[in-house]
């Protein structure tokens, strides 16, 4: 990390950071202050964009149905793939909790980022502490890319896109497989624990590892 000056922030982004069981421990031993945003989809979704982008480099891996499954026949999920393991969301959160207070981390939802990006990152503004320089103003939508787009890039005069590897079209997926799922992740949606561990403020005052019955909320 290079030093932060007085009236800076520093910010690093890693997708894999928030599934990867070391990354609390390692953060908070750098600084325990250290804000965390973590910006969630729909785990289905999420599962389908994932293989989309394997998909675009390795053409003849199975299709989504067929590494869904264990065993199709019993239904059995297949959670030590990726695109599966990543999405049990509620899961991965746990292992922040034992060392971040609930109130230090941001949840974004990818799917206001696409329909309100002005707002969504209002609340990241907010959540840093920082003037809400970035509004409306600086997004149009964008009918070929079907998504938002920056009026002008920073340090252009010019609109920007994100690239071709974001916003790809997904293949069509079995519904009944895209049903199957919804019903797995269910119990893993970190909605309820959020609210609950929010209002209940009391794993919230002290960083580093708690005690993680103190995160009552967390049943599944
Ligand atoms: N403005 C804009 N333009 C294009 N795409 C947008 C935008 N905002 C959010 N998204 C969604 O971001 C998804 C890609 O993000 P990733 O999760 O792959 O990114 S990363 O791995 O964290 O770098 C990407 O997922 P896919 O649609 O599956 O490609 C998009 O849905």
């Amino acid at each position: 990390m290079p030093r932060t000056l007085e009236g800076q922030i520093t910010m690093e982004k890693t997708p894999s950071y928030f599934v990867t069981k070391e990354a609390p421990a390692r953060i908070s031993s750098m600084s325990k202050g250290t804000k965390l945003i973590v910006v969630v989809r729909d785990p289905v979704t999420r599962a389908i964009s994932d293989y989309t982008q394997t998909l675009s480099k390795k053409p003849d891996i199975p299709t989504f149905e067929s590494l869904t499954f264990k065993n199709r026949t019993t239904g059995l999920i297949d959670t030590s793939w990726s695109a599966i393991q990543i999405g049990i969301y509620a899961k991965h959160l746990e292992n922040w909790l034992l060392y971040f207070p609930i109130g230090q981390i941001l949840f974004v939802s990818g799917e206001r980022l696409i329909s309100d990006p002005a707002g969504e990152l209002g609340r990241v503004q907010d959540f840093l502490g920082l003037k809400r320089i970035i509004t409306d103003k600086h997004f149009y939508f964008n009918k070929t890319k079907g998504f938002p787009c920056l009026k002008k890039a920073e340090g252009s005069s010019k609109p920007h896109c994100l690239g071709k590897t974001k916003g790809r079209t997904h293949p069509d997926i079995d519904q009944e497989v895209v049903q199957r799922l919804r019903d797995f992740y269910r119990p893993f949606n970190m909605k309820d624990e959020v609210m609950y561990l929010t209002r209940k403020g009391g794993c919230e005052q002290q960083p580093g590892p708690v005690d993680i019955s103190c995160s009552l909320g967390l049943q599944y």
